[in-house]
């Protein structure tokens, strides 16, 4: 395959969308005791992360899982069983990579451990267990939860039993990670809660909850307060998961930079808080068509196409604006790297908390491939242009990614895409998997060789 096609056409299936995924597996611990009709649930092209969190839930003793292949895992949900661990042996579950599935977790097991003894400890790889912690576990104490984390991060541990009560609480970053833990936990709390986030997040677990016959709501924007009333139980039903809109991403710009493009992507997720990044493109002079799907669940979906957009403009991404695009950001640079002009991203500082700290490692990679980029505390400013090189007079420079999946695939699609004049290689690619497993097979697949000088 050549690191630097012609031509980049064809259909794309991205994989499962990770928000939703993780979130109706870790209520599948939620819908009460060994259910009598368990449901089941079915995700295709799960991720790594999904895979974990799975894995977790099955430790638990909250699901099995029927089939696990790379395209497809079916898991049938019990609910959680009626011990969990003891004070002083916890039962351990390892979350892998995801922050999605420990904060989640933290908060269903808080609300699983309200009324039971027992102990649960959730332990995570090395990045996992470098990302804060205490911004979930705190909103939890002030609930009534007793969780321990290690200096503010994993391993944690959730004992009970721990009685929880309702609070009206205003968290000081828009984390939709820690608005979902605290509905978790508001689902065994007595009352009505009410959690204001000082912008916007992604609303999956509203959508989710209501789907499963549960009493909660969304009002106001920017800030948002979400209200859910407890004691509740999930009502779990089947649905289908569709594809995620931040791998999605990858190919929206990789087709809008590079000269010759023509890619179409079905089954994504189009929930209204996710899809700022389209927004955000087709304002550069991005050429996206999308045509919405007949849905029934709790996400919209539909088919993305996108073509090469010969001339972008530049732009400024700052305050709420980022908490939409958060995972987005680092393959955002790459269009800012292919429009004329100065664009520039502020108040972006969580990326630094991420798999990696995700600002100083987008600047590192576009520094490597010659780019014009400035790193700021919380951002970036990048002078990019409209010139393209097909072919590669460079020597090929390997970047770092800490195993941050985002940045191996940025990577990639910064050599596809004919935007600098070398090959940037991950020094990892293939923790592109904790999101997206067959992204160097889709990238392949999408590849027309023609005349394209080789690198
Ligand atoms: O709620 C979720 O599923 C997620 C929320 C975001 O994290 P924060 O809530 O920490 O911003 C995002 O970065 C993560 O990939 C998934
Ligand atoms: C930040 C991410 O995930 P998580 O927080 O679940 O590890 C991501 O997928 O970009």
């Amino acid at each position: 395959m050549s690191l630097r096609p012609a031509r980049l056409a064809g259909t794309i299936t991205v994989p499962a969308n990770k928000s939703v995924a993780q979130r109706a597996l870790i209520a599948s611990a939620l819908a009460g005791e060994r259910l009598a009709d368990p449901p089941q649930l079915r995700i295709e092209n799960p991720g790594a992360d999904i895979v974990s969190t799975a894995h977790a839930m099955a430790d638990l003793g909250a699901l099995s899982i029927d089939v696990l292949t790379d395209d497809l895992l079916v898991a049938t949900c019990y609910g959680a069983p009626e011990t969990l661990g003891a004070p002083d042996s916890p039962l351990v579950l390892d979350c892998g990579n995801s922050g999605t599935g420990m904060r989640l977790l933290m908060g269903a097991l808080a609300g699983l451990l309200a009324d039971r003894e027992g102990a649960v400890t959730l332990t995570g790889d090395s990045s996992l267990s470098s990302r804060p912690m205490e911004r979930v576990a705190a909103p939890l104490r002030e609930m009534g939860a007793r969780i321990e984390t290690s200096k503010g991060t994993a391993p944690v541990t959730i004992t009970g039993p721990a009685p929880l009560h309702s609070i009206d609480i205003e968290l000081p970053v828009p984390s939709a990670q820690v608005l979902a833990a605290l509905c978790f936990a508001a689902l065994a709390a007595p009352g009505t809660t009410r959690i204001t986030l000082p912008g916007p997040s992604r609303d999956h677990t509203e959508r989710f909850f209501a789907f499963c016959g549960v009493d909660i709501r969304r009002e106001g924007a920017p800030q948002t307060r979400t209200t859910i009333t407890g004691p509740a139980r999930l009502a779990l039903r089947e649905f289908s998961v569709p594809g995620d809109e931040s791998s999605a991403a990858f190919w929206l710009v990789a087709a809008t930079i590079h000269p010759d493009a023509d890619l179409t992507l079905p089954s994504v997720g189009l929930n209204p808080t996710r899809t700022a990044l389209i927004a955000t493109l087709r304002h550069m002079g991005a050429d996206i068509t999308v045509t919405p799907d007949d849905t029934t669940g709790p996400e919209p979906s539909g088919t993305i196409e996108v073509r090469s957009a010969p001339l972008l403009s530049p732009i400024t991404i700052a305050g709420a604006e980022t908490a939409d695009l958060i995972d987005e950001l680092p393959i955002l640079a790459l269009a800012m790297a292919g429009a004329g002009g100065t664009s520039e991203l502020r108040d972006a500082a969580e990326m630094r908390v991420k798999e990696s700290d995700r600002i100083a490692l987008t600047c590192a990679m576009l520094t490597a491939a010659g780019i014009d980029v400035t790193e700021t505390p919380d951002g970036w400013r990048i002078t990019g242009s409209p010139r393209r090189y097909p072919s590669a007079d460079a020597p090929p420079v390997t970047i770092r990614t800490d195993g941050d999946h985002r940045i191996a695939m940025a990577a990639a699609i910064l050599t596809a895409s004919q935007l600098a004049p070398r090959a940037i290689i991950a020094d990892d690619p293939h923790c592109a998997a904790v999101s997206y497993p067959g992204f160097a097979a889709d990238l392949a697949a999408v590849t027309e060789r023609r005349d394209a000088p080789q690198q």
